[in-house]
């Protein structure tokens, strides 16, 4: 690409771009460490570094031109100021990689809890109904079926159109965070579809209230192609506010309820057994999904919208959802021999923990004993809600230690214990090794029992525990035998 024919977008001085009209670029990157011969370095003030610091060490490693936001006139290479580096990677990747996400569908999904199941349902639906399917989340991004690892939830447009570049994929189903919408890493991304599940406590560290949280998630309604739509949860109190938004701002929007209004209506739900009736302007439809949880409903709400909106048919949707088996670490089930049930869970805000807990009791016949503890460096704030929760909901609970991150052992067992004594019951305990914890619980259970743990889904432990397993399933399984 010539690094002049996109002056134009980036706004740059065009007195700049004449006096270097042939620089030809062979790559982009925003990390010195990546740079190689020919390639365009993009410097980003980020949250830990500085991206112009590195500037010198992109140029040794070959960078051929630099954009950055600081004025510098010192360099041996083209240098272009922008305004936002962030927007300029967004923008000139595009035009580097030749538009990649034009002809697709394009579906973004945004809300505190739900995004990944909402779009592995989605994906699930539309690939069994002849629609190819891409897929950018928190677990993983799969482009052509190819499954592709992932470092945040939503990467940048630069690694974005990087997997996008080869695609043969129809659909493009990605899961938005709040991060992502505040960086800048899909600026000037057009949604056909953009989905909101809900909003509750969570990354108040980052946003700093409730309303500067909806207002990052609500950019991505603002990046709604003319004719996209929206499908909105407007049982949830934020969503309800961003729907009458939309409404006003005249966007096509499908709202997702309990109420007569919705346009999606959840009209009756059983957990034992597991049944939906969903109303969807004068077709009532009967689901039988092997999902559980009241919360999972909406998810198959959303879902069922926005394949019907592509254009998948009724039957094949439902036939399609009631084969969703689900997602590793979210409602894991796994039978113990001695007669218990483990459930391993990623719920790590108030509000998925309340569903979650609650679908456990709901299912459950005996005493549920809950296992889950906090992250380091993370919202401190949701802590206590999340006691509360758990000891109102469940029989006995233990608290442990999730992914530590800078905080040490001693600091996190001292908290835990803290928020025990202070906002804990007589039902809960602190355990701090998580797989003593699992321990503790498989020896207390009878027959009928559940032991919810909750917090880590399937990802893999931090910290090494007492016991030689990678994750909360294998720890469950190997307590299990060692008990026989
Ligand atoms: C705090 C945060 O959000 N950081 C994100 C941000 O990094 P940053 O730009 O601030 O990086 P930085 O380390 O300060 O470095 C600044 C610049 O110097 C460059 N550099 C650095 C070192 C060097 O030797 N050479 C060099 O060029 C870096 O490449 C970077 O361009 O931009 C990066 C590229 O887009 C992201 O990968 C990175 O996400 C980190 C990994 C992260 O953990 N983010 C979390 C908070 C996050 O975004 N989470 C949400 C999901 C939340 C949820 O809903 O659960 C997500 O979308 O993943
Ligand atoms: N619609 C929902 N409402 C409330 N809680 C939910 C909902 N869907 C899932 N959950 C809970 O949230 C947890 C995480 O679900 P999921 O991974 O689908 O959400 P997410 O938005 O992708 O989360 P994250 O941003 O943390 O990756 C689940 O394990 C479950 O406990």
């Amino acid at each position: 690409m010539e690094l002049h024919e996109v002056g134009y977008t980036l706004n740059i001085q065009a007195e700049n771009i004449m006096q270097y009209p042939k620089t030809i670029i062979k790559g982009i990157s925003y990390n010195s460490q990546d740079v190689e011969e020919g390639y365009l370095f993009v410097a980003i003030k980020g949250y830990q570094q500085d991206g112009h610091h590195y500037i010198q060490h992109a140029i040794e490693n070959g960078a051929c031109a630099v954009i950055g936001e600081e004025m510098r006139a010192d360099l041996s290479v083209p240098y272009f100021q922008v305004e936002n580096s962030r927007k300029a990677l967004g923008l000139i990747s595009d035009h580097y990689y030749n538009f990649p996400t034009d002809d697709k569908i394009l579906i973004g999904i945004t809300g505190t809890n739900g995004k990944t199941t909402t779009s592995y349902l989605i994906r699930h639906i539309l690939e069994d109904n002849g629609f190819s399917c891409a897929f950018f989340g928190s677990t993983k991004n799969i482009i052509n079926g190819e499954v592709c690892p992932t470092i945040n939830t939503t990467p940048n447009l630069l690694e974005i159109n990087r997997l996008l570049a080869g695609s043969k994929d129809d659909v493009v189903v990605m899961e938005v965070s709040s991060h992502a919408l505040t960086q800048h890493r899909i600026e000037g991304v057009s949604f056909d579809y953009a989905l909101f599940t809900n909003l509750s406590h969570d990354h108040l560290d980052y946003h700093g209230s409730m309303e500067d949280y909806f207002q990052a998630k609500r950019k991505l309604f603002e990046m709604l192609k003319k004719e996209g739509k929206a499908i909105v949860n407007t049982e949830d109190y934020w969503g309800e506010i961003l729907a009458s938004q939309l409404v006003g701002q005249g966007i096509p929007m499908i709202s997702i309820g309990e109420n007569g209004r919705s346009d999606m209506k959840l009209e009756s739900y059983t957990s034992n057994p597991r049944s939906l009736l969903l109303k969807n302007g004068n077709e009532t439809i009967s689901i039988k999904p092997l999902l559980y949880g009241f919360h999972n409903m909406y998810n198959i709400a959303m879902a069922y919208g926005t394949a019907k909106q592509i254009g998948v048919d009724t039957k094949g949707a439902i036939q399609s959802i009631e084969r969703f088996e689900g997602i590793e670490g979210r409602f894991t089930i796994i039978e113990l021999n001695q007669g218990a049930t483990v459930v391993v869970d990623y719920a790590h805000t108030p509000d998925a923990l309340f569903h979650c807990v609650k679908t456990a009791r709901e299912q459950c016949s005996g005493n549920l004993i809950h296992i889950f503890g906090f992250r380091g460096d993370r919202d401190p704030a949701k802590r206590r809600e999340m006691i509360s929760i758990s000891s109102e909901i469940s029989d006995q609970y233990i608290l442990t230690f999730d992914d530590l991150n800078s905080v040490s052992p001693v600091d996190m067992k001292n908290t835990l214990i803290e928020l025990q004594e202070k906002y804990g019951n007589e039902n809960g305990k602190v355990i701090t090794d998580r797989t003593l914890a699992i321990e503790g619980a498989i020896n207390m259970a009878k027959t009928g029992d559940w032991i919810l743990i909750t917090g880590k889904g399937n990802e893999k432990y931090q910290q090494r525990c007492h016991y030689p397993v990678q994750n909360d399933e294998e720890a469950a399984l190997y307590l299990a035998k060692e008990e026989k």
